[in-house]
């Protein structure tokens, strides 16, 4: 494959700026305005990369994702998005998009996420192309903080209690909250951590390739098998096999993986041979397979075979007193891969951070932190660097749930009364913004 990257954009203009801009950076782009375009480019020259706007004339950034998914799994696809389309993009990164950028954004911001983007895929988990081999990779150690609140000390303490055990760990939890983390933590809590970690993206692998996936196959076996393969399970022999997205996993491919963990060991595609295999067994979803289960659609043996132990991981909105650990840990990792010193987040900025809902979790807040010490000037993140869905998070939110007053103007005076027109604190009380509460006393002509 490729290092080659799509821009499918249509406004023509802006897509052949940025394509310029990415070039003089010694990247090769191709621009498409149209859908039936991109899926030309993408038969044609496969490349390792796609940016998408989520609106094109004839479809959508979300079809071209599904395109790209089913058909050439290991390429990587980023959308981008306007200001109201987050919801839209964070549920793209559930479908598998790698990440999203906001609209506007400067062309050296894309840059990054490019560079990003391309490192990761390179380090990535071992997820699966059609057309080449790629070697099986041992997740690099990641840097792993624990957080203070009630429920991330507790599951510290599982895993550390669970780590040096070889029972199965389902680990549940939202797109994005550290749950790939998690399980690499386990690993290195056990006695396997000197082996290999192999981490498997399930949604990314067709279901019809799947087998050889995990179980390897001899050469010759089928079309396109010019080498003998090891399979996923024998990658991961006396370490810990990690199956990201595991509800995305083919009946059929349940019934496999099924046998394989009962039997421990695994027959390659086209040998007669068996191999014994010892592997730990960690897997992790962000649906809930309990109601899978019950729909049918996952087979309840293989779900009580995955969760001898399971580990539900809060979201970050769940989890807000851990919020300043996550801002200074990104915040460090962002000064040294930038080479950047940046001290902290203006009082505004901390703020909003405070104030947002976080949909995509840490994976969110660390690429929220990372641009935006790459676009900071002085000593502090000041808030007109961070993407307007965060800043203005509560601008278009309702006021709700104040006590029990009914309208959104009577929260807002029994707010002021309550803090004797002390509007730092009402809007605190609020849970908005000092500069939305002041909007919104202008709007219902309340006296400041
Ligand atoms: N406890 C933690 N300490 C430090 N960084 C963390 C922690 N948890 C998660 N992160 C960082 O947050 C990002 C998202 O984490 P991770 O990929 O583990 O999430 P996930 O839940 O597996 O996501 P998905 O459901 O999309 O696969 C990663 O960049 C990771 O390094």
């Amino acid at each position: 494959m490729s290092n080659d990257i799509l821009i499918i954009e249509d406004d023509i203009a802006f897509g052949n700026m940025l394509k310029t801009f990415l070039e003089r950076k010694g990247l090769f782009v191709s621009v498409s305005s149209t859908k039936t375009g991109a899926e030309k480019i993408i038969n044609s020259t496969s490349p390792a990369l796609i940016i998408t706007d989520i609106k094109l004339p004839d479809g959508s950034g979300m079809d071209i994702l599904k395109f790209v998914k089913d058909k050439y799994p290991s390429i990587a696809v980023v959308l981008m998005t306007g200001y109201a389309e987050v919801t839209m993009a964070v549920e793209a990164i559930k479908k598998g998009a790698l990440d999203y950028i906001s609209k506007p954004f400067r062309p050296e911001e894309l840059l990054m996420v490019i560079n990003q983007v391309l490192k990761e895929k390179s380090n990535k988990k071992v997820t699966t192309s059609k057309k080449n081999n790629s070697p099986l990779k041992k997740t690099s150690s990641t840097n792993y903080i624990t957080g203070s609140s009630e429920a991330a000390k507790k599951n510290h303490q599982y895993i550390q209690l669970v780590g040096p055990t070889t029972m199965s760990v389902l680990v549940q939890g939202e797109s994005g909250t550290g749950k790939e983390v998690v399980a690499k933590t386990i690993h290195d809590f056990s006695d396997r951590k000197e082996e290999a970690f192999i981490a498997v993206d399930c949604g990314a692998i067709p279901k019809e390739i799947a087998s050889s996936e995990f179980f390897g196959h001899v050469k010759g076996s089928f079309t396109g098998a010019i080498n003998d393969k090891k399979g996923h399970f024998e990658a991961a022999h006396r370490g810990t096999l990690f199956l990201d997205e595991v509800g995305n996993l083919s009946y059929e491919n349940q019934v496999q993986l099924l046998r394989a963990l009962q039997e421990r060991r695994i027959k390659p595609v086209g040998s007669n041979t068996e191999i014994e295999v010892d592997v730990r067994l960690i897997s992790a979803t962000n649906e809930d397979l309990t109601k899978a289960v019950n729909e049918g659609t996952f087979r309840e043996d293989l779900y009580h075979r995955l969760n001898e132990f399971s580990l539900q991981i809060p979201s970050l909105n769940e989890r807000k007193e851990d919020l300043h650990l996550f801002i200074e840990f990104f915040l460090e990792q962002a000064n040294s891969s930038l080479k950047k010193n940046i001290l902290g987040l203006s009082p505004e900025v901390s703020e909003a951070f405070k104030n947002y809902n976080w949909p995509g979790n840490l994976r969110e807040l660390k690429n929220v932190i990372k641009r935006s010490v790459l676009l900071t000037q002085g000593e502090q993140v000041p808030i007109d660097v961070i993407p307007r869905e965060v800043s203005s998070f509560n601008e278009n939110k309702e006021i709700k749930n104040f006590n029990i007053q009914t309208s959104e103007k009577e929260s807002i005076l029994a707010a002021l009364k309550e803090t004797g027109y002390n509007k730092s604190k009402a809007a605190k009380l609020l849970n908005i913004t000092r500069k939305t509460l002041y909007n919104k006393m202008e709007k219902y002509k309340l006296d400041s």
